[in-house]
């Protein structure tokens, strides 16, 4: 064999194995945990569809975070699910004193000051219609009124302590509306947008949408969330984003958009990349894993590699718990 043809030279060693693959290696600072926060304040209600993910009340989150946090968690992504909570045509109750995320907000920030806390903003938890923006008469979204309410919200969060503005409603133009917002609103040096630049019409959502009862109650997502074949409509929404100035950028979902994933960071190197590991990849690999079909951490861990090989700099992840484990020193 020609020497230079020769690989096992380079794998008979475990250091020299973890030097064939540098700079994708995943730490805590890889990872943001979801979390799904009830308007019921002691709930802590599994989800069936999402084995081992709850809905927490506030008065659970303390008892969540401090061993994760003490495990090296540094960022979480709020989400709201409003059991109790009227919805309407606007989603009114998606900023309102009792929505749950505006109250955990600052619970959050006073225990966990070091803890980085995104919140989704979207009006799908809280509209009657289940859409993630406000529609017209004939069912189709109403662009204009949609971001005006999406910034509202956003606005809202960051006055409530949000770190990090997250919009995973996919409406034109929101990323500006938002900026424009928490500027006006002496927040454009204290939040941060992560746009879900890049967010797929996926069938691996159903998971989601059973735990935080956000499903559409007609049609679909497919006038709003980008066709799943079209690696065209991913790159001119992530430069949109990028020109109306989000902060960070997301591919979503994860597993099957890799190479989406690789051209964005190619794309716009400067701009941190998070991917998000959606509830349905979640399922597949823990009942994939509940029937023996694979070793849960070791593929587990193989995909999270394969996230940062493509490019992805954070991963949000409902594994997170399992992973801060797995992280732990032996
Ligand atoms: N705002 C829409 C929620 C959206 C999917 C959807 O229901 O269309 C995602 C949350 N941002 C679902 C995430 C997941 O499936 O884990
Ligand atoms: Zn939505």
């Amino acid at each position: 064999v020609p020497p230079k043809h020769t690989l096992h030279s380079g794998i008979f060693h475990p250091v020299l194995r973890q030097w064939q693959s540098p700079n994708i290696e995943i730490t805590v600072n890889n990872l943001m945990y979801p979390i799904f926060i009830s308007d019921e304040k002691n709930a802590k209600e599994a989800i069936n569809s999402m084995p081992d993910v709850y809905r927490y009340g506030i008065n659970q989150l303390e008892s969540l975070l401090e061993p994760l946090v003490a495990k090296g968690l540094q960022s979480v992504l709020l989400f709201g699910v409003s059991q109790h909570l009227d919805k309407d045509e606007i989603g009114s109750n998606a900023d309102s004193k009792g929505n749950p995320i505006i109250q955990a907000l600052p619970l959050l920030r006073r225990k966990f000051p070091n803890l980085l806390i995104a919140c989704d903003v979207c009006l799908c938890p809280y509209t009657i219609h289940g859409h993630c923006g406000i529609l017209n008469n004939d069912g189709s979204i109403n662009n204009t009124d949609s971001i005006r309410r999406i910034a509202e919200v956003a606005v809202s969060y960051a006055k409530a302590g949000a770190q990090i503005v997250a919009p995973s409603d996919m409406m034109d133009g929101r990323i500006s509306a938002i900026k424009h917002g928490l500027a006006a609103a002496g927040y454009s040096n204290k939040v941060a947008v992560l746009s879900y630049a890049v967010k797929f019409a996926s069938g691996l959502y159903g998971p989601f949408r059973d735990a935080s009862q956000s499903a559409p109650k007609f049609g679909d997502r497919k006038c709003y969330q980008l066709p799943p074949g079209s690696s065209g409509l991913a790159a001119r929404a992530a430069a949109r984003d990028v020109d109306e100035g989000a902060d960070m950028l997301m591919v979503k979902p994860g597993l099957p958009y890799l190479d989406v994933v690789r051209h964005t960071k190619d794309a716009h190197p400067q701009y941190p990349l998070c991917v998000y590991q959606v509830s349905g990849e979640y399922a597949m690999l823990y009942h994939g894993a509940q029937n023996g079909a694979i070793n849960l951490e070791n593929v587990l861990n193989e995909i999270l590699l394969s996230m940062r090989r493509a490019g992805a700099d954070c991963i949000i992840t409902y594994f997170t718990p399992l992973i801060l484990d797995m992280l732990q020193p032996k």
